[in-house]
C-alpha cells in the first residue's frame, strides 16, 4: 500500500463506533456511537474527563484492539474489512502513536528507537538514520542520539517518543495525554514542538487530553460526553 494522494477526503472517518465492557457482570457502554471525521493536516483535541473513554477511542482508531462495532475508515480503507496482516500494514503506514509514558525500547538508544519503525517499512537503514537525526535534532536532542531512555530526562524521553511517532510521516498521529507525565513548563514546550512538527509535515493528529488549556492550542476541540462526541 502506498500513501494515498491528498484527495481532500478525510484521513479518518468514524461512524457509529461503539464499545462496551463487562465488569463484574455489569455492562458499561463506554462508546455509544461516535461519529468523527478528521481532515488532512487537521489537529483535533479529544477532550473529556477521566474515564470518559478517550483511551478506548484511541485504541479503536489505532486498530490495535477488537471488540468494537461501527466503522473505521483510515486513508480511504475500511479497516473492519481487512485481515489482521493488512490491518497491521495499514497501521504501520498511516499511524503514529505517542502515549503518556514513552514506551521506548530500553536497550536501544534514541536514534535506534526512531530508526526501528522505519525499518519495518523497509526504509534503508542509512536513510532511516538521517531521518531520525533530523527529527531528534529538530526536537533539540542533537547531543542525545546515543543515549538510552534511562539516560534521558522525562522531557527528552517524550521528545524521542514524538520523533518515533513521526518517523514514517504518518497521515494521522494518535496521542494519548502525550505530555501528561511532564511538569507544566516542559509539557508546554514539548506540546509546542510536537504541534510544530506535525503541522510542518502536514500530518493530522487526534490528541486526547483532559486539559482545556492544551486543547485550545489545537485546530478543533471535540468533547467526549456520555459515550458520544459533541
Ligand atoms: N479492558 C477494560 N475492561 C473493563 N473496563 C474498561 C476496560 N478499558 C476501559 N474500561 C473502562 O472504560 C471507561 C473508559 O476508560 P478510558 O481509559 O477509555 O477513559 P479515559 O477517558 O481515557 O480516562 P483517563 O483520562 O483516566 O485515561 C472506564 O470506566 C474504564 O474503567
Amino acid at each position: 500500500m502506498n500513501s494515498p494522494v491528498n484527495t481532500g477526503a478525510p484521513v479518518i472517518a468514524l461512524r457509529n463506533l461503539a464499545r462496551s465492557f463487562e465488569q463484574g457482570g455489569v455492562r458499561i457502554d463506554v462508546l455509544r456511537g461516535v461519529n468523527l471525521e478528521i481532515g488532512q493536516g487537521e489537529i483535533v483535541a479529544l477532550l473529556g474527563p477521566s474515564g470518559s473513554g478517550k483511551s478506548t477511542l484511541l485504541q479503536a482508531v489505532g486498530l490495535l484492539e477488537g471488540g468494537f462495532s461501527g466503522q473505521i475508515e483510515l486513508a480511504g480503507t475500511q479497516a473492519g474489512e481487512l485481515n489482521a496482516a493488512d490491518r497491521t500494514t495499514l497501521r504501520r503506514e498511516h499511524l503514529g502513536f505517542v502515549y503518556q509514558f514513552h514506551h521506548l525500547l530500553p536497550d536501544f538508544n534514541a536514534r535506534e528507537n526512531v530508526v526501528l519503525p522505519q525499518l519495518l517499512l523497509d526504509v534503508p537503514r542509512k536513510d532511516a538514520e538521517i531521518r531520525a537525526e533530523e527529527l531528534l535534532g529538530a526536537l533539540g536532542l542533537e547531543h542525545r542520539f546515543d543515549h538510552r531512555p534511562s539516560q534521558l530526562s522525562g522531557g527528552e524521553q517524550q521528545r524521542v517518543a514524538v520523533a518515533r511517532a513521526l518517523a514514517n510521516k504518518p497521515q494521522l498521529v494518535l496521542a494519548d495525554e502525550p505530555t501528561g507525565n511532564l511538569d507544566e513548563k516542559t509539557a508546554d514546550r514539548v506540546l509546542d514542538e510536537f504541534l510544530d512538527l506535525v503541522r510542518g509535515q502536514g500530518s493530522s493528529a487526534l490528541v486526547a487530553t483532559h486539559n482545556e488549556r492544551m486543547a485550545a492550542r489545537m485546530d478543533r476541540v471535540v468533547r467526549l460526553h456520555e459515550g458520544r462526541i459533541s
